[in-house]
């Protein structure tokens, strides 16, 4: 059955000039993002830092990437739990990915690059560090937020030193006659926000909390901020982690770079954010502790991995 509702994606100017211009106070700006993350777990972050040319050239840089072969791909491993390449998987044929951990140091890029190219290639060492430490600000600009409109800033500074950041870029090839368009499958992230960005191909389609599934279509200036389970359970509920999935349609290949944010430390539901009509819903816990269970076979399917992991 069709919904009444056509779902869109709420769009948010975070761009320093509308920051600075309009006349809606910072506080309704932040408001506004932590509704948008209530209501649908994510929005189109308007943001104009990663500048045209920087966009092309992280796209260009992923072709470069994504052409070299199979078995050095491969070779991008880790000891952390998903963080490695991704692909070569029967029921995702169109999807391929990997994994660049502290993508926004120079030492985190440097170990990824020397394993694709080991003689170096430093024009995508830097253009990946360039994208990521402004996809970084883009993150710790909406966590701000959401911190201010909760009235728990007083814990956005340590939340900000326990953060890294993994980027996960990834090649969607066109399906071949017949073949599915499912690029990936349906999930919700685990981590605290992720940032995604995108070539001009879209495929991205977001569930709705009432089921219905819509599709987001998205600007070289545009970004998709989404709320992971590991910042439902901070809220002690109150943002949403949306289930989302990929589909291609069209020949052309599909470039995307995720951003995830990590905590080192333990997370917490801040006490302000618990009370009467909010008791406590989700103990402290382990980030990568977390992703270790996630990890397991018989977890992968769970509804909500983190409410099975430390819900109350
Ligand atoms: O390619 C995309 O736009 C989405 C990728 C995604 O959802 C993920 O890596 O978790
Ligand atoms: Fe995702």
């Amino acid at each position: 059955m069709g919904s009444l509702t056509q779902h869109k994606l709420p769009v948010i100017d975070l761009t320093e000039e509308n920051l600075k211009s309009t006349s809606d106070s910072w506080l309704t700006i932040c408001k506004n993002v932590t509704r948008a993350l209530e209501e649908y777990g994510c929005f189109t972050a308007v943001y104009d830092k990663v500048s045209v040319d920087l966009h092309n050239a992280v796209f260009h840089a992923l072709e470069e990437l994504f052409d070299l072969p199979t078995e050095t791909k491969v070779q991008n491993k880790s000891k952390k739990p998903l963080y490695g390449y991704v692909g070569q998987i029967p029921f995702i044929p169109l999807y391929e990915s990997m994994g660049i951990d502290d993508s926004n140091t120079p030492e985190g890029i440097q170990n990824f690059t020397k394993v694709m190219w080991p003689s170096g290639n430093e024009s995508f060492s830097e253009t990946l560090l360039s994208y990521a430490k402004l996809a970084v600000e883009l993150e710790q600009k909406v966590v701000k937020m959401v911190f201010e409109s909760y009235g728990v800033q007083k814990y956005y500074e340590s939340h900000t030193k326990s953060a890294t950041y993994l980027s996960r870029v990834m090649k969607y090839r066109g399906p071949k006659e017949g073949e599915t368009n499912l690029g990936f499958v349906s999930h919700t992230d685990k981590d605290f926000v992720t940032i995604l960005h995108q070539n001009q191909v879209d495929g991205l389609k977001i569930k709705a909390k009432d089921g219905e599934w819509f599709g987001v279509e998205l600007l070289p200036s545009s970004f998709i901020v989404m709320a992971g389970e590991a910042a439902m359970a901070w809220s002690n509920g109150r943002l949403h982690s949306p289930h989302h999935r990929v589909i291609i349609n069209g020949n052309e290949a599909r470039y995307s770079t995720a951003q995830f944010s990590f905590m080192r430390e333990i997370v917490q539901v801040p006490e302000e954010l618990i009370d009467e009509r909010h008791p406590l819903q989700f103990k402290p816990f382990d980030h990568l502790n977390f992703l270790e269970f996630y990890n397991k076979e018989e977890n992968r399917r769970l509804e909500c991995a983190i409410r099975t992991y430390c819900g109350v």
